[in-house]
């Protein structure tokens, strides 16, 4: 399905996971505003894209989306500078253990702004005409482990907030579908974070048992998470789901027990 017409705001988009997904937004002709704190990632980025794809698809807004101002600025400029909003993905993440609230403020408090803000440029709420929006959680949120003990708990938080407003958008009409992704392991720059005691601070000591998990599970390519986020994406009968993505089971949906009265 062709999203030609539609406009698409990826966070933390000029590389990893973020960078796969703006190409594949690229590739099936939305328009797509890379939001990203690193200056020289993201005009790299745009450089690359508009060689690749022509100019004019893309624009490279720089950002710090736990700036809640720059973040209102920058969904802001996407819409005068591409006219609508139609897709949101709220994927710029951090894992700093040391910088604990930090880690919160980007993978959490972010995720939450970012959720509001697409919906008020998407949500019939506000007279718009609907959209979709995708949170990027982890499988941390279902596998915790002792060295990100923050990070995971944002992951979670990111998973019961989406789901949360999932409802909330199904109840109140707004026409935005909000799901949520939880990558396992991927192959890009955040990974290597985990050897680095800036990063992890006290719990570097269990980096051994994190890259023996590595091993264990395998390390996924960040063209898999674009596949799954297009998937999000296009199936317009999703609105609060889980994806999961891993080596041994690919792209699969969580399954939670109904809830009771
Ligand atoms: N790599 C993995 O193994 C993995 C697994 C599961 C989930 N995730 C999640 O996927 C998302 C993307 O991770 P990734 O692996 O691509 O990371 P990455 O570090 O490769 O890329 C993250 C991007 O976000 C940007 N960013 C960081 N802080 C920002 C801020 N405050 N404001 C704006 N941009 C900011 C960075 O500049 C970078 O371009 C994160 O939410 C991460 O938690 C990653
Ligand atoms: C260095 C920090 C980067 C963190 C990236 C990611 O979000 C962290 C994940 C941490 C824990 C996940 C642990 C294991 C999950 C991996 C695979 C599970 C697959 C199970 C299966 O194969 O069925």
């Amino acid at each position: 399905m062709s999203l030609y017409g539609k406009v698409a705001l990826v966070t933390g988009g000029a590389q990893g996971i973020g960078r796969a997904v703006v190409q594949s937004l690229l590739l099936s002709s939305a328009k797509v505003a890379v939001v990203d704190l690193n200056k020289t990632c993201g005009e790299e980025c745009k450089t690359q894209l508009d060689t690749e794809f022509g100019e004019g698809h893309c624009t490279f807004i720089q950002c710090d989306v736990s700036h809640g101002d720059a973040l209102r600025d920058a969904f802001q400029s996407t819409v005068d500078q591409f006219g609508r909003l139609d897709i949101v993905i709220n994927n710029a993440g951090i894992n700093n253990e040391k910088n604990w609230e930090k880690t919160i403020q980007v993978n959490l408090t972010s995720v939450i702004k970012g959720t509001y803000l697409a919906l008020e440029h998407m949500s019939k709420e506000y007279g718009k005409e609907g959209g979709t929006i995708i949170n990027v959680s982890s499988m941390a949120a279902f596998m915790h482990s002792p060295h990100q003990p923050v990070y995971t708990a944002t992951k979670h938080g990111v998973i019961g907030f989406t789901r949360a407003m999932a409802d909330a958008s199904s109840q109140g009409d707004y026409g935005v579908r909000i799901n949520v992704l939880c990558p396992a392991f991927v192959d890009t720059p955040l990974l290597h974070s985990v050897e680095q005691e800036d990063n992890m601070g006290k719990f570097v000591k269990f980096k051994d048992d994190f890259k023996l998990r590595m091993d264990k599970f395998g390390v996924l390519p960040p063209s898999l998470i674009a596949e799954g986020m297009m998937r999000l994406i296009m199936d317009t009968s999703l609105n609060g789901a889980v994806m999961k993505i891993t080596c041994s089971k690919g792209i699969h949906f969580h399954s939670y027990e109904p809830m009771s009265a």
